[in-house]
């Protein structure tokens, strides 16, 4: 196992890029820990499986280095590497058995057949595929077929990592959940770096201490679940953590504060000193649904807002409303009721409250 370091990292697919926008992975600072459960999550196309590819050796970087231990390894084989990949579809040897698919890795490093014997059926254990080990895998299902790619990558464990590239896709929606937490179970076992790709947050944080959430080539956060929620660097952790994700208006700098339409949203002098210092116009305020607080009774500090709809979800009610011309989000309990076409009164706690400037929350260090 190994920590992984990607130093100034880069990567454009083409020979003669012209701009950041030909960029796959544009100029990327990151360490994944020895030892940690990681998620890798973002949309299509923002560079997560280039990340692991280069990570893994099957793509050489445009700029930058990969080290292992401190050691670069970028002119480092896939095999030399000792890296474990687990792809969106089963990677396996039609023609043989489970057991000796799950075997082969072991072999390959020359692993005495005792030991081999033993550490498959552990892994076909973990997995619930002991009664499958016999079987040719041309004959399995599609989900058993991919349990045994995932334990191919299991089975080492001399190995640097196991990267997980949606391993989960083509699994059956019931048996999603109970594959999540066996891997948490042998990472927990194991103590394996794990980087697990994938574009669901509830996927990523059931499954990893800490996630990294990619966007257009960056990492733009590197936390914790709940850090991710409470604290969202950038607009797009804010939108895309959370159901629904948080309310992002536009605004423009005011004498107080800043403003949308015919509304002043007050700030400290504080951040009205930081607004006027930082240059840039593209600023917004961010609050998630869950935060903003809703009353009948108005207030110095309320906004009044138009009841646009609410949505009864059970154990939580989602209201949409019209403040301005901006449509928010807010989260209601189940005992709280607001007629659609009312007005409602509308509190945004400072704490909840976030400054963006270019896309970037405005931290308190920076004020
Ligand atoms: N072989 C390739 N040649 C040229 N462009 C590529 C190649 N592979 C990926 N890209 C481009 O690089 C960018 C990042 O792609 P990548 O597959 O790493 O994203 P991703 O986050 O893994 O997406 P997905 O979740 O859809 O797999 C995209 O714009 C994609 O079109």
């Amino acid at each position: 196992m190994a920590e992984i370091h990607l130093k100034s990292l880069a990567h454009s697919y083409s020979d003669t890029p012209a701009g950041p926008d030909d960029y796959a992975i544009r100029h990327l600072d990151h360490v994944w820990e020895k030892g940690g459960a990681y998620a890798l999550l973002g949309p299509s196309g923002c560079g997560k499986s280039t990340m692991l590819n280069i990570i893994s050796g099957l793509l050489q970087p445009s700029e930058g280095d990969v080290l292992f231990d401190g050691k670069r390894v970028n002119e480092l084989s896939p095999r030399d590497r000792n890296i474990a990949q687990v792809f969106q579809f089963p990677v396996i040897y039609d023609s043989m058995t489970v057991f000796q698919n799950l075997a082969f890795p072991l072999k390959n490093t020359g692993v005495p057949s005792s030991q081999i014997k033993a550490k498959v059926h552990e892994i076909a254990g973990i997995l619930e595929i002991e009664e499958e080990l016999h079987k040719k895998a041309k004959n399995l299902t599609a989900d058993q077929k991919q349990k045994v790619s995932m334990g191919r990558g299991l089975v080492r464990g001399d190995v640097s990592a196991i990267l997980f590239d949606e391993p989960l896709t083509v699994i059956d929606p019931q048996l999603k959940w109970k594959l999540r937490r066996k891997l948490k179970q042998i990472h927990e076992q194991f103590d394996i770096t794990m980087v697990y790709v994938t574009h669901d947050q509830l996927e990523a944080s059931t499954f990893a201490d800490k996630i990294a959430v990619m966007y257009g080539g960056q990492i733009v956060q590197f936390g914790t679940p709940t850090e991710l929620f409470e604290q969202p660097n950038h607009t797009f952790v804010g939108y895309f953590i959370g159901s629904p994700g948080m309310n992002l208006i536009e605004v423009q700098r005011c004498p107080r504060g800043v403003c949308f339409g015919s509304t002043v949203v007050p700030m400290d002098a504080r951040q009205v000193e930081t607004l006027q210092r930082l240059q840039s116009n593209n600023l917004k305020i961010g609050i998630r649904p869950e935060f903003i607080q809703a009353s009948d009774i108005a207030a110095d500090d309320t906004f009044e807002a138009e009841v646009m709809d609410v949505e009864d979800l059970g154990t939580y009610k989602i209201m949409t409303v019209k403040l301005d011309f901006e449509t928010l989000k807010v989260r209601l309990t189940e005992d709280q009721h607001f007629e659609v076409g009312s007005h409602v009164q509308l509190s945004f706690p400072e704490k909840w409250l976030k400054l963006y400037v270019d896309e970037f929350l405005v931290e308190e260090k920076d004020q």
